[in-house]
C-alpha cells in the first residue's frame, strides 16, 4: 500500500495568521520538491485567501460556511477527491477563523477509514494581543472557541508579537502553557518560524493525547471556560458557530480609496475582520483588502479569470444594514439594494 499522504489542520481565529503560514508551508513544500495540496474553507462566499495561491497547488474550496457546519461528506468528498486527482505529497486544511478544530479532527481521521489519508499535526495560530485582550476580560463565546482552539493544536504559533511588548509575549506564552502543556509554542512574527521546526514538532505531538490532558487541566482551574451565571457545560460547537456572523457585499461600482479606508477606520469593533477584491475610482488596477483588528492591509492584485468587486465582513452582533448603507453610498448607489448576510455560520 503507498504511504498515506500526511494532512495538517491549520486552525486560529479569524485573521490570526493562518494563510500568512500557509504561503510558507506552500513554499517549503515546493522549495523541497514535494506537490502539496490545499483545502480552503471560508465563511464567505468568497475565496480571497485562494487567489493569492500559485495556481499549480490544487486546490479544493469549501465556501459559505465552516466545515463542521456543512458536515463531514463534504470535507471528506474533497479530501478523497484530491487524493485521487491531484496524487498529492502533504494536503493542508485551513479552517475558517470560527471553526472549533476539533470537529475537523474528527472529519479527517474518519476519512482516513477509506481514503489513504493520515492526520499529522494541527497547528493553531495566535494572534497575542487579540489573545490577551479576551484573557483580560476572561469572557465570551470567542474566548472560549480560542481555548478549544488552542487546546486541540499540536503546535502553536504565537504570533503578531510584533504588536505586544516582549513582557505581553511571555504573559501570553504561559496562557499557552497553561491551556496546552503539550504543544510547543513558537513566537513569531507574520508566522516566520522554521517549517521543519513546525512540521517536525506537529509530527511529534500526539493529537490524541495532548488536547485531552491539556484540556482536564484547563477545566479543573476554571480558566474562564464559563462566564459567571454562565452553563458550564461547554459545547464548542454552539460556541464555535451562533455569534458569528458574515456581510457579503457585491460593488457594482468603483469606490474612492480615500473615502474607502475612512469607511474601515471607522468599523464597529464587533466587525474583526474584512477582505475584499476592490476597484477605486483615484487609482488604478484592482486590490485585495485585508482587514483584522484595526489594521489593514491592500494589495495590488490581477486576479485570475472573472472576479467581481466584493467585500466580506465577519464579526459578531453587527449592523449589517449599517454597513450596506455606507458601502452603497461610497458606490453612489441607493439604499434598498440587499446585500448577502448570513447568521450563525
Ligand atoms: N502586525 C501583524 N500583522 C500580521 C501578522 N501576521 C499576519 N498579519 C496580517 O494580519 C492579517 C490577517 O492575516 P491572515 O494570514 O490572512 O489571517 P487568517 O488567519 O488567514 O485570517 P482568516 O482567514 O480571515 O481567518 C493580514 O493583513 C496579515 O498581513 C503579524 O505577525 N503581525
Amino acid at each position: 500500500m503507498d504511504r498515506a499522504v500526511p494532512v495538517y489542520i491549520l486552525s486560529g481565529f479569524l485573521g490570526s495568521g493562518k494563510t500568512t503560514l500557509l504561503h510558507r508551508l506552500l513554499q517549503y513544500w515546493k522549495d523541497n520538491d514535494m506537490r502539496p495540496a490545499v483545502v480552503m474553507n471560508e465563511l464567505g462566499e468568497v475565496n480571497f485567501d485562494g487567489m493569492l495561491v500559485d495556481k499549480s497547488v490544487p486546490m479544493a474550496e469549501l465556501l459559505g460556511g465552516c466545515i463542521c457546519c456543512t458536515g463531514s461528506a463534504d470535507l471528506s468528498i474533497e479530501l478523497t477527491t484530491l487524493v485521487k486527482k491531484e496524487s498529492p505529497d502533504v494536503i493542508v486544511i485551513e479552517a475558517t477563523g470560527a471553526a472549533n478544530p476539533l470537529d475537523i479532527i474528527d472529519n479527517v481521521t474518519e476519512t482516513s477509514l477509506y481514503c489513504n489519508v493520515e492526520l499529522k499535526g494541527l497547528i493553531t495560530v495566535v494572534d497575542a494581543a487579540h489573545l490577551l485582550g479576551l484573557y483580560r476580560e476572561q469572557k465570551g463565546a470567542t474566548y472560549r472557541l480560542m481555548q478549544e482552539q488552542i487546546r486541540s493544536a499540536s503546535v502553536l504559533i504565537l504570533n503578531k508579537t510584533d504588536r505586544v511588548s516582549s513582557d505581553e509575549t511571555e504573559e501570553v506564552n504561559g496562557i499557552l502553557r497553561q491551556w496546552n502543556a503539550f504543544a510547543e509554542v513558537i513566537p513569531a512574527i507574520r508566522c516566520e518560524v522554521n517549517p521543519d521546526r513546525l512540521i517536525g514538532g506537529a509530527d511529534q505531538a500526539s493529537l490524541a493525547e495532548g488536547p485531552a490532558k491539556a484540556d482536564s487541566s484547563a477545566r479543573v482551574s476554571g480558566e474562564g471556560l464559563a462566564e459567571e451565571g454562565e452553563k458550564s457545560d461547554f459545547d464548542p460547537k454552539r460556541a464555535a458557530h451562533d455569534h458569528v456572523m458574515a456581510y457579503t457585499h457585491y460593488f457594482k461600482n468603483p469606490v474612492n480609496s480615500v473615502e474607502f479606508e475612512a469607511f474601515i477606520k471607522e468599523l464597529p469593533g464587533d466587525v474583526y475582520r474584512g477582505k475584499g477584491v476592490l476597484t477605486f475610482n483615484d487609482t488604478s488596477g484592482r486590490f485585495l483588502f485585508q482587514y483584522a483588528y484595526r489594521e489593514s492591509d491592500f494589495l495590488k492584485i490581477t486576479p485570475q479569470g472573472e472576479v467581481r468587486d466584493v467585500a466580506v465582513f465577519i464579526g459578531e452582533h453587527f449592523s449589517s444594514g449599517d454597513l450596506r448603507r455606507k458601502l452603497l453610498k461610497l458606490e453612489g448607489r441607493g439604499f434598498n439594494l440587499p446585500g448577502a448576510v448570513k447568521k450563525s455560520l
